[in-house]
């Protein structure tokens, strides 16, 4: 027993390196794949370096883990200033400064303010606006939010209730929250650290309203920071994750602020009271497009972090017996084990490939519509609002099978995994519900639709509904063609035809049935979201296939990651295989065969799992997981966790004194 310490082994645990030892590719050269190439890659070395130099970073681990709620936050708000300092010391460019937000984990207290109130300036405001409120707010010297959400409305914005009622007199705009469920609820960095707010209300002038419109409000003092007379701000309280972001709420009682707050790029109102729009009414929607995009990618970071814990703790722990004469195996030799990891490690290099595509389809449009040309916007939404909801409620979803695969030791926070899956989890909510934004996704599939049907030719990612069902023959004719990765994306195509196909049909059936539109719709939401998935899914696809195939890498690099994307693809079938058959996109025998394909992958893809989860190349600080760390020492880590738990303070705890001492005694005396 006296050999047992807390240190944590200077060597990388030998069960980890025999992985290292077998992989069949280089991963260095896939991890510069994965950031866009050795530039970039080093340039992130370098980040990490002098961030993690500084021991503050190592200790809010520890506040994270142990601290109270109020300790995190003053934690957070400690990192965000400390990152802000660096930003302009090193004078860090966008892309650097986004660069060190994924390698420090999205959970600072400040992150509003970088993430949602500065994009909105920059796309609500007029230059002019933007020429004194960004200004001010790139240079931190005011903080602010994103304040949209309701108490009693997140969802539909034109239910908003907050006014901004323009008072021609005295050129100003009076800000009122008129009832309970009218207060702002929810908006991230508003309960205490922001002084200002991007409040959006419903503009009225003249009694008449003008739909919802942004205006820049200020909540607190300048000079100490109370808040200012007429508003009322706090925090919403404790969450299922994400407990330094202090979430608020907040209350406008005739707050009255200059015309000139409201940001006025795509609609104006001038000094006498006259509304003017430019651009299309859905203008104002801009930023929260934005984040869709991102979250996609955040869902890849979610994922990507989730696969490299669970494959590199399944290869250092050992459990029971495979072969009775051998010692026990790693947990990654279990064909279950792998069929429970394996498709979030898929599904990793998968959304990388997809939420890269939607990106750079994002910038294109985004310069277009700079350029005043709004034509890809409809299309753009649909997108992101599809891809948004997929690959959150995907990743969420495997990352919690993840953490189950780690058995008991998946159940701690020093584990990492709970945490990241809480802290992922709203994902599914913000920036649009999932099933409200499939449905976005539905309305615009069935329009597409339906001008395919009157003989439209169709562009962009709904092209494939002007195919002619007739002549689909499924492209899988043998057990081997199965590996063939058109073929299979031609699978998920019909796939997705077909879903939409049938639920179109039903929709125009029920509506001449004589239903009201709404009613028809209701009655059909279902297969509408059924849908809106069905298509997502074919587009993750065909951006993985179109991604690997466009690739520029040394053959092994490339095999690895076909093997990747056919057991993506093939997993996709088997699970959702009800759906695949009654499409008729395969037949009885081509999902057994593809069944079969997809079991045996798992044995491919294994000797290379852990080099594939290295690529990553995420820092031990920023997983944050004894189990997940890079010389997995996992045992070890665990119990030097320990060392940090305040509950280990006293050899005896306090409460013992309070109550269970007399407790005892009382115990004792008695007779009973
Ligand atoms: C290494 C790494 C280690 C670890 C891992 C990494 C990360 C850390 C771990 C975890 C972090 C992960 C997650 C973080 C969690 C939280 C995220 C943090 C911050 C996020 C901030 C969140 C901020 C917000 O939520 S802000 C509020 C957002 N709110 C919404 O999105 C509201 C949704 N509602 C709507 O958008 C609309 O109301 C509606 C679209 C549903 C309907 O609109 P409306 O009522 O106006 O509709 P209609 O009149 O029916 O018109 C519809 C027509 O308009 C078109 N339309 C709609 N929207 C748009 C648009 N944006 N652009 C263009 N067109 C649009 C629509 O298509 C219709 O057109 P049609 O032609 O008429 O059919
Ligand atoms: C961690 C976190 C951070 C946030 N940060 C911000 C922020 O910074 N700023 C901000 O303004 N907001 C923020 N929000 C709020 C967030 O944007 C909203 O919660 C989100 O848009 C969902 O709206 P809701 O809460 O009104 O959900 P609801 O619309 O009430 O959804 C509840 C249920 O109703 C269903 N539903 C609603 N409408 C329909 C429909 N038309 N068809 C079918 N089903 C429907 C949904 O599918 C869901 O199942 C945040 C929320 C969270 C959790």
């Amino acid at each position: 027993m006296s050999e047992i310490t807390s240190s944590i082994p200077l060597q990388i645990n030998p069960d980890l390196q025999e992985e290292r030892d077998k992989a069949s590719f280089n991963v260095t050269e896939l991890t510069h794949i994965i950031y866009g190439g050795i530039e970039k890659t080093k340039k992130r070395k370098r980040l990490e370096k002098l961030l993690f130099s500084d021991p503050f970073f190592q200790e809010y681990q520890n506040v994270r883990a142990f601290g109270s709620r109020s300790e995190y936050y003053a934690a957070s708000v400690k990192k965000s200033t400390k990152i802000f300092k660096l930003r302009r010391q090193h004078k860090w460019t966008d892309e650097e400064y986004e660069t060190v937000l994924d390698i420090c984990h999205d959970d600072l207290a400040l992150t509003l303010h970088h993430t949602m109130f500065i994009p909105a300036l920059e796309r609500l405001a007029t230059e002019d606006q933007k020429s004194k409120w960004l200004t001010l707010a790139k240079q931190y010297k005011i903080i602010g939010t994103y304040a949209q959400t309701e108490l009693g409305h997140g969802t539909y914005l034109q239910g908003l209730e907050t006014t901004a009622t323009y008072d021609p007199q005295t050129r100003e705009f009076v800000m009122n929250t008129p009832t309970l469920s009218a207060m702002k609820w929810w908006p991230g960095s508003l309960g205490k650290s922001s002084n200002h707010a991007l409040v959006l209300a419903t503009l009225i002038i003249s009694g008449k309203k003008y739909g919802m419109h942004p205006f820049l409000v200020q909540l607190r003092s300048m000079d100490d920071h109370k808040v200012l007379p007429g508003v009322r701000v706090g925090d919403i309280g404790a969450k299922m994750g994400g407990n330094s972001v202090d979430n608020g709420y907040l209350i406008l009682d005739n707050v009255r602020i200059p015309r000139n707050n409201m940001l006025m790029k795509n609609a104006q109102v001038s000094p006498d009271g006259k509304f003017v729009t430019r651009g299309p009414s859905k203008a104002n929607y801009a930023t929260m497009m934005l984040i869709r995009v991102q979250i996609c990618t955040m869902a890849y970071q979610v994922v990507s972090s989730g696969a490299t814990i669970g494959i590199r703790y399944s290869a250092v722990r050992r459990q029971s017996k495979l072969d009775p004469q051998d010692r026990e195996p790693k947990i990654l030799e279990y064909q279950t084990q792998q069929y429970k990891i394996f498709p979030g490690l898929a599904m990793s290099y998968a959304f990388l490939f997809a939420s890269r595509s939607l990106t750079r389809k994002y910038e294109e449009a985004f310069a277009e519509i700079q350029r005043g040309d709004f034509k890809s916007l409809p299309e753009l939404h649909c997108l992101s609002s599809g891809l948004k909801s997929f690959c959150s409620e995907h990743s969420v979803r495997q990352v919690e099978i993840i953490r189950q695969s780690c058995g008991g030791h998946g159940y701690l926070n020093a584990a990492g995994l709970g945490m990241l899956v809480n802290a992922a989890a709203p994902m599914i909510t913000v920036e649009g519900e999932n099933t409200v934004m499939y449905l976005q996704l539905a309305r615009y599939i069935l329009k597409r639709f339906a001008g395919a049907m009157s003989g439209q030719q169709l562009d962009g990612s709904t092209s494939y509904l002007s195919m002619d069902p007739a002549t689909y023959v499924c492209p899988v004719m043998s057990e081997t063609d199965c590996r063939n990765l058109t073929a299979l994306c031609d699978i998920y195509r019909y796939r997705s035809y077909m879903t939409v196909c049938r639920v179109a049909r039903q929709v125009q059936h029920d509506m001449e049935s004589d239903m009201p539109q709404h009613v028809a719709i209701n009655k059909n939401l279902v297969d509408l979201v059924r849908a809106a998935k069905a298509h997502s899914y074919y587009i993750v696809v065909k951006d993985f296939v179109e991604g690997v195939d466009a690739l520029v890498a040394s053959a092994p690099v490339i095999k690895v990651l076909r093997t990747l994307c056919c057991f993506y693809a093939a997993h996709g079938i088997a699970e959702y295989s009800g759906d695949f058959l009654e499409s008729e996109a395969v037949g009885l025998h081509q999902l057994k065969w593809i069944k079969n394909l997809q079991v045996s992958l798992l044995g491919e893809i294994r000797p290379d799992a852990v080099a594939l989860v290295d690529a990553f190349d995420y820092h031990d600080i920023t997983l944050s997981s004894a189990l997940g760390c890079y010389d997995g020492n996992a045992y070890e880590r665990l119990f030097k966790s320990t060392e940090n738990d305040p509950m280990n303070k006293e050899e005896v705890h306090p409460s013992y004194y309070q109550y269970l001492k007399p407790f005892m005694e009382e115990m004792n005396k008695s007779k009973l």
